[in-house]
């Protein structure tokens, strides 16, 4: 549990720095709004930041915990706490049935048979899919097969969910439903986009540039000097300003 003093997402200055890359620098996130966006163009950090923040991996310095929890050491509890969705949902997808991709998550927290099988049908039912147990996921289409992944991470009940670009590949209205069924859940969304649109909205926003945080705090300031920075860079012919 999180103390009186530490809001459910607590990041302090994390680096990440695989084979001796710096792509996270001192990058720290606290906050307990409902929704936040993260923003950053291509190669800013955006899915690293993401990966550091579910737990899948370690960060090299700092601390993340969600609700009080070190999401990349306590492996159980973590996946409790914090759930992602990916931009593509073949790289989420392990098994060959929904039920079987449901269930699985609900095992690797610990629950028996039973209750993995209990929570299934709950989320099935949640999202009017229950002739969906038995179907193939490979006989699904992208957006069905984003829906399983959703429902497979919901079924988990997680405080956050992290959503690293999950529409893009999705047509308008398998967008649109996905973005309704996500605007209607309780639980806190950090939203990563390179599309300032898609967060106006929001609570928080944070900038990533080359891995170090821009800017942050409120939507309409952070996201007017991010879409200035864009265009600037947009009008420029210096390819040494693309990232990476
Ligand atoms: N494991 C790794 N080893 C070395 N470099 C890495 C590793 N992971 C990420 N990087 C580098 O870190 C930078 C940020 O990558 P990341 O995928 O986090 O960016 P992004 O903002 O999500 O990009 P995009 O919007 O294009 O998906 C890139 O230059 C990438 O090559």
């Amino acid at each position: 549990m999180t103390s009186p003093t530490s809001p459910l997402i607590d990041l302090t200055k994390v680096s990440y720095t695989p084979a001796g890359v710096a792509v996270l620098r001192d990058v720290s996130l606290q906050s307990d709004a409902k929704r936040i966006g993260i923003v950053g163009r291509n190669g800013s950090g955006k899915t690293s930041f993401a990966r550091v923040l579910s737990g899948l991996v370690a960060a090299d310095d700092g601390q993340v915990r969600i609700n009080g929890i070190d999401v990349s050491r306590d492996r159980r509890r973590a996946i409790g706490a914090v759930g992602i969705l990916f931009q593509n949902p073949d790289h989420q997808i392990i098994f060959p049935t929904v039920e079987e991709e449901i269930a699985f998550g609900l095992h690797q927290m610990g629950q028996s048979k039973a209750e993995a099988a209990r929570g299934v049908a709950a989320i099935l039912g949640q999202f009017d899919k229950r002739h969906w147990a038995q179907a193939s996921i490979h006989q699904l289409s992208q957006g069905q097969r984003q829906l399983v992944c959703l429902m497979a991470v919901l079924a988990m009940q997680p405080r956050v969910l992290v959503l690293d670009e999950p529409f893009a590949g999705l047509d308008i209205p398998t967008r649109m439903h996905l973005e309704r069924v996500l605007a209607g859940l309780e639980l806190t969304l950090v939203h990563i986009t390179h599309d300032p649109a898609a967060v106006a909205d929001y609570d928080h926003i944070l900038w990533l540039e080359r891995g170090e945080v821009a800017q942050q705090g409120a939507a309409r300031p952070v996201l007017r000097s991010f879409e200035m920075r864009m265009r600037e860079l947009g009008a420029s012919d210096d390819l040494s300003n693309l990232a990476g």
